[in-house]
């Protein structure tokens, strides 16, 4: 049963820290499936950072970017609300949880304490941080918040998005330092093009190799409904190129309940 409102997390002692005190602005922290990716089904505790430096127009976590809302804790005080969980596999998302520096001393100190670590990451930041897996999900023209596909306003992010979504160099990167999953949202056949010219662009760039099989396409979607309408075609593409194919378990079983 996915952990929410009675989680240690609401336990845990508020800080009145702010970023400079090295402390983590947390949206939420629960155990659940991973739902995603190549450890689809392994009984994880997340650890939701808030704040993002883009603005996908479908995010499903709104209230990490769009509206971001959390509470600052204590680096200290989030291991500790982990460790109330028996879990040995942790994963830090957000939001983008690599835009804050006390990201990196939470990441130590998991890898110290023996955790294995996933980063749900936009690929937009190289952090200095141990990490087993790099989950990375870089953006692709078709999560432009333009002004008919934003949630919030008139398309006032779209440009920013658009500068910020897509970096070469830091993908290569992220590849070469950490065993990465590249894990694309996929809206429909239109992303594929975009796809294969970034993995060719990416597989000039790095040194490390990028097998297909570390690619995997997830369908777009925040609820069974809207899963029903993209997850075949997903599906279907990944056969077709050769990719892996990663459900989205969570949604699939929980729809879109908090803290699952
Ligand atoms: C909320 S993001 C947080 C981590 C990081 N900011 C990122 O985008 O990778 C977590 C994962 O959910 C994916 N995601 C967000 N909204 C989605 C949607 N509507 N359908 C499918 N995947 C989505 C992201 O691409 C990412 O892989
Ligand atoms: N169960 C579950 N699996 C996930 N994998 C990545 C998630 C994320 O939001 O980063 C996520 C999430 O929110 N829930
Ligand atoms: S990068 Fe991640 S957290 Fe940020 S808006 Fe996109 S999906 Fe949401
Ligand atoms: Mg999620």
């Amino acid at each position: 049963m996915p952990v929410a409102n009675d989680a240690p997390a609401g336990d845990i002692e508020r800080t009145d820290g702010d970023a400079e005190t090295g402390d983590l602005p947390i949206n939420e922290l629960f155990q659940s499936l991973q739902g995603e990716g190549r450890l689809a089904g392994v009984p994880s505790v997340f650890v939701r950072t808030s704040g993002c430096n883009l603005r996908c127009w479908f995010c499903d976590s709104y209230h990490t970017s769009w509206e971001p809302t959390h509470d600052w804790f204590a680096v200290d005080d989030v291991l500790a609300a982990i460790e109330e969980y028996d879990a040995d596999h942790v994963v830090l998302t957000g939001g983008e949880p690599l835009i804050h520096d006390a990201s990196e001393d939470l990441l130590e100190r998991l890898a110290d304490r023996g955790y294995h670590t996933t980063v749900e990451t936009n690929g937009t930041v190289v952090p200095d941080a141990p990490i087993d897996l790099a989950s990375v999900s870089p953006k692709l023209a078709s999560s432009t918040p333009t002004a008919d596909r934003d949630p919030d306003g008139d398309g006032e992010w779209a440009d920013r998005h658009e500068q910020r979504r897509l970096d070469v160099p830091t993908l290569a990167e992220l590849v070469e330092t950490y065993d990465t999953q590249l894990k694309f949202v996929v809206t429909g056949r239109e992303d594929m093009a975009e796809i294969e010219r970034l993995l060719e662009r990416v597989r000039d760039a790095a040194s490390a190799r990028v097998r297909d099989d570390d690619v995997l396409l997830m369908p777009e979607g925040q609820t069974r409904d809207q899963l029903e309408s993209t997850r075949e075609t997903v599906a279907d593409l990944a056969l077709e190129y050769g990719y892996r194919y990663t459900p989205r378990l969570h949604v699939d079983l929980w729809n879109d309940a908090p803290g699952t």
